[in-house]
């Protein structure tokens, strides 16, 4: 049987969140709950979003957005999901979306690392670390901080998040990019599931700069470990079918499943710069493309930037007509995101929030709000119109989408 769409593109806007999901009560930003928080929807509220491609797409119709009206004929089909997974992580947002339930939230460290953890560390590396910055920490103050005592001693900037994340900063030119690596596949190797010590992923966090005017570079690198199970990227890959990944993705599924790399992006734009270039390779007639563009989160949602962050929604809106101009018509887009982090919420952390869901297909007919579903009914339905299995969670909405 032929298939419905030939290829299919999924964009992770990550942290794009579009409203407080049901369960927020039970997620916190340091002692305060996650409720009323709306990443897309406070942007469009506090600072303005001029979106006219995702307007025109239906984004409007997720949910009331004081920027962004609503339309009665969208280009594409819309909604917004929920979560079921403990966790409002990127590695459990990620997951999730390709059909597994993360029912065991990661392990998270918010009084930092243990000594024995660090003195291993130390041990190997021949390097101390910083006990002070041994804490959930926001990577930018970090390095203001310490980097000036790293730069003069070289000792190793660790620190933690609210999630589940070992992260380690180093000035390029006191502690080389390769020998941070090493540093950091050590760590990944002696925190794996079932150590002392499980951690969700150690994140290289390279920098560079004089004190008061640090900056980190795009040599970030995510060691995660690899999904609880099999997930539709799996099944995709041992059926044959291209699965490309761009951006942060190959990192966060340890490279499971996803059998060619596009590599890291420099920003967001160049995520989209390879995304394109995906589009286009000779061998991709059918399959997957997954892209991760980390800066909405990583640059904007952390750092409680809802400027920077209402720019960068714009700047991907700009791009989406080269987007949909590179598809062909059978070719399916979805976009969306895998939790919130509301800028102009309290704290620094991320939000439990629903994900948008905006599609987009030359071939669709009459495009409608969906009802709202759950983050893996999108590998559901990429499972459905591909003849594979779908993750352990997840309902198709394939039918739907004429
Ligand atoms: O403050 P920085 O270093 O950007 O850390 C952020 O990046 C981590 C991984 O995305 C998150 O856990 C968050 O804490
Ligand atoms: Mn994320
Ligand atoms: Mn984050």
């Amino acid at each position: 049987m032929s298939k419905k769409f030939g290829r299919v593109h999924v964009i992770v806007m990550d942290s794009a969140g579009i409203g407080e999901a049901p369960d927020a009560n039970r997620f916190f930003n340091q002692k305060t709950p996650d409720t009323g928080s709306n990443t897309i929807g406070h942007i469009s509220e506090k600072v303005g979003l001029e979106v006219p491609n995702f307007q025109k797409l239906g984004l409007g119709n997720i949910t009331p957005l004081k920027t962004v009206a609503p339309t009665d004929s969208p280009k594409g089909y819309t909604t917004k999901l929920q979560e079921v997974s403990e966790g409002k992580d990127t590695m459990t947002g990620h997951w999730e979306i390709m059909g597994l339930d993360i029912t065991n939230p990661f392990p998270v460290y918010p009084e930092g690392y243990p000594e024995e953890l660090l003195v291993k560390i130390e041990e190997f590396s021949g390097r101390k670390v910083i006990r002070e910055a041994n804490k959930p920490y926001s990577g930018t103050a970090v390095i203001e901080d310490f980097g000036p005592r790293q730069m003069e001693t070289g000792e190793l900037i660790i620190y933690t998040s609210a999630d589940p994340v070992l992260q380690i900063a180093a000035h390029e030119d006191v502690i080389p990019v390769d020998e941070l690596m090493k540093i950091c596949e050590y760590v990944r190797s002696i925190t794996l599931v079932g150590s002392q010590w499980m951690v969700g992923r150690i994140i290289a966090r390279p920098y560079v700069g004089t004190a008061g005017h640090f900056e980190r570079t795009a040599n970030r690198r995510d060691f995660a470990l690899a999904p609880f199970g099999k997930t539709v990227l799996n099944y995709l890959d041992e059926a044959g079918f291209p699965v490309i990944s761009v951006g942060k993705i190959h990192d966060i599924y340890d490279g499971q499943g996803i059998n060619k790399d596009m590599g890291h992006n420099l920003n967001d734009m160049d995520g989209v710069d390879r995304m394109l270039k995906a589009m286009t390779l000779p061998d991709f007639n059918e399959g997957l493309l997954f892209v991760n563009l980390v800066d909405f989160d990583a640059k904007y949602g952390h750092r409680r930037n809802p400027e920077g962050y209402r720019d960068a929604i714009q700047d991907l809106d700009g791009r989406l007509p080269e987007i949909m101009e590179a598809m062909r018509e059978d070719d399916l887009l979805m976009i969306t995101a895998d939790h919130g982090n509301d800028p102009t919420f309290v704290g620094t952390d991320h939000t439990r929030e629903y994900i948008p869901l905006v599609t987009f297909s030359k071939s669709f007919k009459t495009p409608k709000p969906l009802p709202i579903g759950h983050f893996a009914d999108i590998s559901a339905t990429i499972a459905e119109n591909f003849g594979v299995q779908k993750g352990e969670i997840g309902e198709s909405f394939l039918d739907e989408l004429v």
